[in-house]
């Protein structure tokens, strides 16, 4: 036999008994409550002085009974009934208001984020004997007020068919979400959220551009957007808690099945912010972890990216058992796997111990033959550069070769290699290697061991630069603050502005920025190019010829 829930305490067991027995009851399909258990819930709320709540599923039954004190009841964690992509509960809310109140904002609260079917409350007004009783639901409207509320009225007068309430609610709230969601591939829909103290606001929305287009690439529709820029961040919710309900609300209203933030969240943000909501809660460094789970091809990625996963999952394990499912289930229910999920920390420990020999054993292999090719004595080239920068389709168009590109973020994980002849039978290897992006966290960087280690081997950093990208200064102090970071700061590097096939357009529809573009690309010595043209490449492999055979003044041929 199940129990009443909440404050008990005091209660005697006459009492308690009286409310256990509430579980027995059943409301037929048609009604919201019967008028027998209405009068029954009144009586027993005021016989103990304290609020009584109970929660009634779609087939009359009540799953849950609730104690609370006069001003209010603490719904529990309705772990039986998950919301995952429906739009209602599946359960509706019958309470007690002890002083004749109207519905409160509170009591609106836990409709809007328990996606309640219905949220009642019965009362006594002063003076009076009748039960009265107050309905809210969910709006289907997609934006303005997130519920309805009817005026108080005698219970006698509800006149609610239920079922056919409940079914045309669903159906209608299931519509206003489709219609703010575009039918699509995506896996997920998520509203995106940027929180931050630092900057301007221009830098938090590119910021929360760039994080769109991360999205993108995971396949996640994003659907909205909210950038705060707070006085001080608050420790639990980053945001005011206010701000982060309304917000939760309102990803709910929209049908997100996600929230995404863009600044990293610590443990203790991401267990408060899950507590609040159902939604998955993700911060940038967790998406960008997925993309490259996802991405990871090689043996030696897919172990890299697994050992990323799991240490920056690590410290986030101290929740319970159902956060800590929601964290691990990664985006489209995947990540590092629910079978993982159960096991303790303890054994993920062990997983990362022998990742980290599995790694080393790889590593072993690729130093045997960069020492070959150190030993050869050809020069070698590592093209870096922001992710979607065009470095893959530059190693293709000069070497003729068929590295994967697409218009993604972080198309490229496993570092690829590729000879480059000049006349003479000179040659070089060119390397192309993993993207970079702002807010990189320290445990992702190790993901890119293998590239680190052929940039350290590289005679020449190619710093490829999107053109055409608006943000392009920006990004390209980001992939030097990571190179320096790497102590590759040093590095014989040079510039290439790649997309300048693009530039022609910019031009016409903005000639100063086009002019920003050029100005900075001279300033910088850069080397204007497009991948897409092999025509265009030809200043490059001049120069490339003339740094590292600088004797040899013959024109090239080619
Ligand atoms: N218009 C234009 N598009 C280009 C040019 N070079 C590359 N692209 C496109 O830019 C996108 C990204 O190219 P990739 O070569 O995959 O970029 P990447 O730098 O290797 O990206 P990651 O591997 O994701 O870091 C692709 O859609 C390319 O077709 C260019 O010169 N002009
Ligand atoms: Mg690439």
């Amino acid at each position: 036999m199940k129990e009443p829930i909440g404050n008990l305490s005091g209660l005697k067991s006459s009492q308690i008994n009286a409310l256990e027995r509430l579980y027995r009851r059943r409301v037929p399909p048609a009604e919201f409550c019967t008028q027998e258990l209405a009068a029954r819930l009144i009586e027993l709320s005021s016989d103990i002085r304290r609020q009584v709540a109970i929660l009634i599923n779609r087939q009359g039954i009540v799953e849950y009974v609730v104690v609370g004190d006069e001003k209010g009841v603490v719904i529990p964690e309705l772990r039986d009934y998950p919301l995952g992509r429906r739009t209602l509960r599946g359960l509706r809310l019958i309470h007690t208001h002890l002083r004749g109140e109207q519905i409160t904002e509170d009591d609106l609260t836990d409709l809007s984020l328990l996606r309640l079917d219905l949220l009642a409350t019965l009362l006594i007004l002063p003076g009076r004997e009748q039960i009265m009783a107050q309905l809210a639901w969910l709006s289907p409207a997609p934006s303005g007020q997130s519920a309805i509320t009817d005026p108080i009225i005698p219970f006698d007068r509800v006149d609610l068919d239920f079922h056919h309430f409940v079914t045309e609610l669903e159906a209608e709230l299931e519509r206003a979400s489709q219609s703010t969601a575009q039918a699509g591939n995506a896996l997920e829909r998520a509203i995106l959220i940027s929180v931050t103290v630092e900057g301007t606001r221009q830098e938090a929305e590119d910021s929360i551009a760039e994080l769109r287009e991360l999205a993108r690439t995971a396949r996640i529709e994003a659907l909205d957007e909210f950038i705060q820029r707070p006085r001080s961040l608050n420790p639990r919710y980053v945001m005011g808690e206010g701000k982060m309900r309304d917000v939760v609300i309102r990803a709910l209203q929209r049908g997100a099945t996600m929230l995404i933030f863009d600044q990293e969240l610590n443990p203790a943000q991401i267990r408060s912010i899950s507590a609040m909501t159902e939604l998955k809660v993700i911060d940038r460094s967790q998406l960008i972890l997925d993309i490259f789970g996802r991405r990871a091809k090689s043996l030696d990625g897919k172990v890299q990216v697994e050992l990323a996963q799991l240490k920056y999952l690590l410290p986030r394990l101290t929740g319970r058992g159902v956060q800590m499912s929601r964290l691990m289930g990664g985006i489209g229910g995947r990540g590092p796997g629910e079978t993982k999920l159960e096991t303790d920390r303890r054994r993920i420990r062990d997983r990362i111990a022998s990742l980290e020999r599995d790694l080393q054993e790889l590593s072993r292999g690729r130093e045997q033959r960069r020492r070959q090719r150190v030993k050869a004595g050809i020069p070698i080239i590592s093209i870096v550069g922001y992710t979607n920068a065009g470095k893959s389709t530059l190693l293709n168009a000069l070497t003729q070769s068929e590295v994967f590109t697409e218009d993604l973020l972080f198309a490229t994980l496993d570092t690829s290699t590729r000879r480059l002849r000049f006349p003479r039978e000179r040659e070089v290897i060119i390397t192309d290697t993993v993207g970079f992006i702002r807010s990189l966290p320290k445990s992702l960087l190790g993901a890119f061991k293998a590239t680190l280690e052929e940039m350290r081997d590289a005679d020449l950093l190619l710093h490829v630069v999107d053109a055409s990208n608006p943000r392009f200064e920006a990004q390209v102090s980001q992939v030097e603050r990571i190179l320096e970071e790497l102590e590759l700061g040093d590095k014989r590097q040079l510039l290439v502005f790649n997309k300048s096939d693009l530039l022609t357009g910019l031009r016409k529809s903005d000639m100063l920025a086009f002019l920003r573009v050029r100005h900075y690309a001279r300033s910088r010595g850069a080397i204007m190019l497009s991948a897409r043209d092999r025509k265009s490449l030809t200043p490059l492999v001049d120069e490339l010829q003339r740094l590292f055979w600088p004797e040899e003044t013959a024109p090239l041929t080619d």
